[in-house]
């Protein structure tokens, strides 16, 4: 149930968050975001949802590294995130993460491909090796021919798919994507959700998702309620969702290309 401790032996746990807390100022002015918050990661997808200030956001900047909570722990494989260095906390988020946020994450001067292989130009892949790996994403994600394209000469629905492209291109355990389909029209935004969860599903990684949108979590295989720093609710998908296992290929092959 919410909030209640969750033993370490789970299988196939990958991110693990105990006892949780965050709160931002001190005093009279303290915002208590997390409360106490206990939740495990496994495969497949999750959605975060809750009333605004709820804590959401606060919750998956702490799961991927990029928040430093003011108490509890979390861990990654078993690996604990919380008691790394500033440096080694990004090192591990740029290796085993990706993020897909509601707009803007592009660079409006690079064409499509380029924006997609920073992640793994970053992580010294040289240019071509990283071109060619990005526009083979770009095409998996039903993208080929847009490769030169920069971000300015796409849809919103296109611009965003270059980003779960560059969220997958280096093959992380976990994509956390907040309101990823919020600048987005209904019909475009069940779209990219279609690709968000099929392509995170197929190349094995999980996806955890911050949204407002009943919509968008009924993509998902599991789906949480936070209200004032605490989960309250949890709901799993009938069936089970769309659970995929790790993909036994060298990567992922939405769209019907093989990689
Ligand atoms: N940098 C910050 N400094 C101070 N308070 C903050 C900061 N970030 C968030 N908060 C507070 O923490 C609480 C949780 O915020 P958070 O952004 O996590 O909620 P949320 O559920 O994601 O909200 P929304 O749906 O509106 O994005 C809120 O009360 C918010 O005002």
């Amino acid at each position: 149930m919410p909030d209640q401790p969750v033993p370490d032996t789970m299988v196939a746990m990958i991110i693990s968050a105990r006892n949780l807390t965050m709160t931002y100022g001190s005093g009279g002015i303290a915002a208590h975001a997390l409360a106490g918050v206990n939740l495990d990661i496994e495969p497949g997808s999750l959605a975060i949802m809750g009333p605004s200030g709820s804590g959401k956001t606060t919750l998956l900047h702490c799961l991927a590294g990029i928040l430093r909570p003011t108490g509890g722990s979390v861990s990654l494989r078993g690996q604990q995130l919380t008691t790394l260095s500033d440096r080694d906390r990004t090192a591990l988020r740029r290796r085993d993460f990706g993020f897909v946020f509601q707009s803007g994450q592009l660079l409006a001067e690079l064409p499509a491909n380029e924006n997609v292989a920073l992640p793994l130009m970053l992580d010294g892949m040289n240019h071509r090796l990283a071109i060619a790996r990005s526009d083979e994403y770009l095409r998996m994600i039903g993208l080929a021919g847009l490769e030169q394209r920069r971000p300015g000469e796409l849809s919103g629905g296109q611009a965003q798919r270059v980003a779960i492209a560059r969220a997958l291109v280096a093959e992380p355990a976990v994509v956390f994507a907040d309101e990823p389909t919020g600048a987005l029209d209904q019909q475009t935004g069940q779209d990219v959700m279609d690709v968000l969860v099929g392509a995170t599903g197929q190349a094995g990684a999980a996806l955890v998702v911050v949204t407002h949108d009943p919509g968008v979590a009924r993509h998902c295989d599991r789906t949480i309620t936070m209200r004032d720093g605490h989960i309250v609710a949890e709901h799993f998908a009938p069936g089970g969702g769309h659970v995929h296992g790790p993909s036994t290929s060298s990567g992922p092959s939405v769209a019907g290309v093989q990689r």
